[in-house]
């Protein structure tokens, strides 16, 4: 696990072997005590340079080990024997050195770095924080204010801020190794009391206090809850303030109450959720690894609304070349500004030409015919999408894409009006989309693996988390959001008010309540949907109770605040009241108020006081239930899947995992027990039958998430 070799008569060698990323497992801290001891023995050895295999130094420490026991030697001790040592040890960087890894380097004498390397401490991202040392050492090199911007967001840094930074002391685009094997032969007689970064003094600013403090609030209000963050402040405070060995103290009982807590579980979890949806697989039994997507230089996206703007920019911005279509003339225009103004903003940013070459403007659907993919990206209305349907696929060249933006429409309606159903899938995209990470990729009864592959692999390339999903409607995402829009609804008619429901829910840690989060994206969304789906307009038969549908119940109070002309932000009130339309900050409004209570005199209701519990059960569990019934019914693949599409599309707050894993977190039995107690009291609610995923799970013990999709294959080869 770690490979020594004596070269160049006293070079010691040592090259940390553990693919893909040289984790720092058990068995690697094994080789690296042995090597190091070794090579401070052999009296032939003056230097030491340590590496890692396949241009790789170190991922830092191996973040699977950490659901069990930590077993092998101790971080801590480690990295302080290599640094007291008294024989120059130079870290060779090339690829990353990330957590742990930075911190092995840190405790080096001397840092090398390849200009293409990353380095950073992203344990912050994993519930924890830089425990071997980093929080002690990075303060004492770099000083409190880079740090703690460091440490607190857990940022990846080029090779060149990290030069600029004092955190490496060369940068190199030649072999960093056999650059730093010269380094170390060039260095071997020097004195190395001035290279122990512990032994340094942290030089602190003048405002430290005042810095401290504003990092603090600031971090608290970006954490919506999170604990790791305000512990990597304390943690560079006692840097900042107290002895290296105290200091380490501090770092120390902090990362003991991190390492076992839920959000360090939650955050771990989802890593590896991050990783699990990449490897995606279909019924058919095609994945990730035996399906090639095709190659996509040239794109074409129907629609420059808010949503076709995201996905050029996103598309351009990843090398591809864009035809954006939109007919109307005035549309086009103002498209078309919009779109150079983001591609220009961002390219200034990154200091670079914008990649204006790439882009394309017509008002003429016959203008894609040559492009590999289409993503269609209008108005959500069927018919309209139909006829764009009909024309793709007259006018593209017969091995063109055929993708939809549709938020929840019925993919394979739309595939059979092309001549080529197997070449169209869903590409979902989230708003803005040049600025959101989650990407559904909907594959239809008919649509390819190639089709698939093809779309995740562009997503990827676009920056974005691709997720597969199936067909059905609202795919997983919306279709979840469902119950849960349908239960703050209901809240509302039994005496809640909207503030009182989006604070409960931005407690738990949602980035938005689903008021305001429906303000801001017009209410008028949902409207049409419900239009579209009979639930409400003027298909709905005049004899019909205005709160019952179907035999269930049915909440108008949102589709009687559209009528009012009351569509969110853009208006200027929507379930609250703004100062202007396009006004971003919420007032609660006096007349949503007034409307509630005459809605419930008018309907016989009596308001009662409802706690934040309830508000949090019945949102949140509807939720959970209907993503279990999305992994029942094969929509979903696994919980990771649904996991990473409400992170990254939701804003559930990630150090809750997801709500899968969130479910696991506070017992399936008692998400069970909660939904069948409100089920009892709602009988005409079916999104509150706990479903039948869920009621097995429970009988079988309540296994943990990471064992859901062995246990869900089981059960439906057993069907
Ligand atoms: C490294 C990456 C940037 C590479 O990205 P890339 O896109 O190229 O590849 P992938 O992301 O797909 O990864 C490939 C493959 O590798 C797996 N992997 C990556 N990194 C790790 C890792 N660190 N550990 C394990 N596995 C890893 C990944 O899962 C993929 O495999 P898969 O099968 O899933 O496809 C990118 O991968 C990346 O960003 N990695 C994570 C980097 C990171 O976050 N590093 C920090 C790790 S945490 C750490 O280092 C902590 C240190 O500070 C040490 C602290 C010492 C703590 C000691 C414990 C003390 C306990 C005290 C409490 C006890 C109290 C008590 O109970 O008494």
């Amino acid at each position: 696990m770690a490979r020594y070799a004596h070269i160049k008569d006293s070079v010691a060698l040592i090259t940390l072997t553990n693919p893909p990323v040289n984790a720092l497992s058990a068995a690697v801290r094994h080789g690296i005590t042995e090597s190091v001891t070794r090579a401070l023995r052999d009296p032939t050895v003056k230097a030491v340079v340590l590496c890692g295999e396949n241009g790789k130094f170190c991922g830092g420490a191996d973040i699977r080990e950490f659901a069990g026991p930590m077993t092998g030697p101790a971080f801590v001790p480690m990295l302080d024997d290599i640094e007291a040592g008294d024989k120059p040890v130079v870290a060779a960087i090339e690829g990353m050195a990330l957590g742990g890894g930075l911190e092995l380097a840190l405790c080096c004498h001397y840092r090398i770095a390849h200009s293409k390397a990353r380095l950073g401490l992203p344990e912050v991202t994993l519930g924890l924080l830089p425990a071997a040392g980093g929080t002690q050492r990075l303060p004492r090199l770099i000083g409190i204010p880079a740090s703690l911007e460091l440490i607190t967001t857990g940022r990846h840094i080029s090779a060149q801020e990290a030069l600029k930074l004092g955190i490496v002391d060369q940068v190199t685009d030649k072999n960093a190794c056999e650059v730093a094997v010269e380094f170390a032969q060039r260095v071997m007689d020097k004195p190395l009391e001035s290279r122990r970064v512990s032994q340094q003094t942290v030089q602190c600013p003048p405002d430290l206090e005042a810095l401290l403090e504003n990092t603090m609030v600031q971090v608290k209000k970006r954490a919506r809850g999170a604990i790791a963050p305000v512990a990597c402040v304390k943690a560079v405070r006692a840097a900042a303030t107290l002895p290296y060995k105290q200091g380490m103290e501090r770092e120390r009982d902090m990362m003991g109450t991190l390492f076992n807590s839920g959000q360090a579980r939650a955050l771990q979890y989802f890593f590896f959720a991050q990783r699990a949806v990449g490897k995606w697989s279909l019924p058919s039994g095609a994945c990730w690894n035996n399906t090639k997507p095709k190659p996509v230089h040239r794109a074409a996206v129907i629609g420059l609304g808010t949503m076709g703007r995201g996905i050029t920019v996103s598309l351009v911005a990843a090398g591809v070349s864009v035809v954006a279509v939109e007919v109307g003339e005035k549309q086009l225009q103002a498209g078309k500004q919009m779109v150079m103004a983001i591609l220009e903003r961002q390219a200034q940013k990154k200091g670079v030409a914008a990649p204006l070459d790439l882009l394309r403007f017509s008002n003429n659907l016959k203008d894609i015919g040559g492009v590999d993919l289409v993503i269609e990206a209008v108005f959500e209305d069927m018919a309209l999408k139909k006829q764009i349907f009909k024309e793709l696929s007259s006018v593209c060249k017969i091995d063109t894409l055929l993708c939809t933006n549709t938020s929840g429409l019925d993919i394979d309606v739309l595939a059979s009006i092309t001549g080529r159903p197997q070449q169209v899938v869903g590409m979902h995209f989230f708003a803005p989309a040049h600025m959101m990470k989650l990407l559904e990729v909907v594959h239809g009864r008919h649509s390819s693996p190639e089709a698939v592959a093809t779309a995740m692999s562009l997503g990827k390339k676009m920056g974005k988390v691709s997720v597969a999903v199936g067909n059905c409607p609202g795919f997983v995402g919306n279709r979840m959001l469902m119950p849960y829009v349908e239960q703050a609804n209901f809240l509302l008619e039994e005496g809640a008010t909207p503030e009182q429901v989006d604070q409960a829910l931005e407690e738990f840690g949602f980035a938005m309540g689903v008021f305001r989060m429906s303000d801001l994206s017009g209410l008028d969304v949902g409207w049409r949907v419900r239009k579209e789906a009979g639930l409400t307009g003027p298909s709905v038969a005049a004899t019909e109770s205005p709160r019952k549908r179907q035999g269930r119940r049915y909440g108008p109070i949102a589709d009687l605040i559209c009528e009012q002309g009351r569509l969110g932000q853009k208006t200027g009130c929507g379930w609250y009241l703004y100062d202007r339309p396009g006004g971003r900050e919420a007032k609660p409004d006096p007349w949503i108020r007034r409307f509630l209570e005459e809605y419930r005199t008018k309907h016989g209701l009596k308001a009662r006081a409802i706690d934040k519990q309830e508000i949090l059960d019945r949102c949140l569990f509807s939720l959970i239930n209907e993503g279990f019934r999305a992994l029942e019914d094969g929509i979903a693949a696994g919980p990771e899947d649904v996991d990473v599409i409400y992170v990254f599309g939701y804003s559930w707050p990630r150090h809750m995992g997801g709500p899968m894993f969130y479910a696991g977190m506070v017992g399936l039995a008692r998400v069970l027990e909660r939904l069948e107690h409100y089920h009892q009291a709602h009988p005409d609610v079916p999104s509150l039958q706990p479903s039948t995923l869920l009621r097995r799970l429970v009988a079988s013990g309540s296994p943990p998430v990471q064992q859901w999709r062995g246990f869900i294959k089981r059960m439906r080869s057993q069907l």
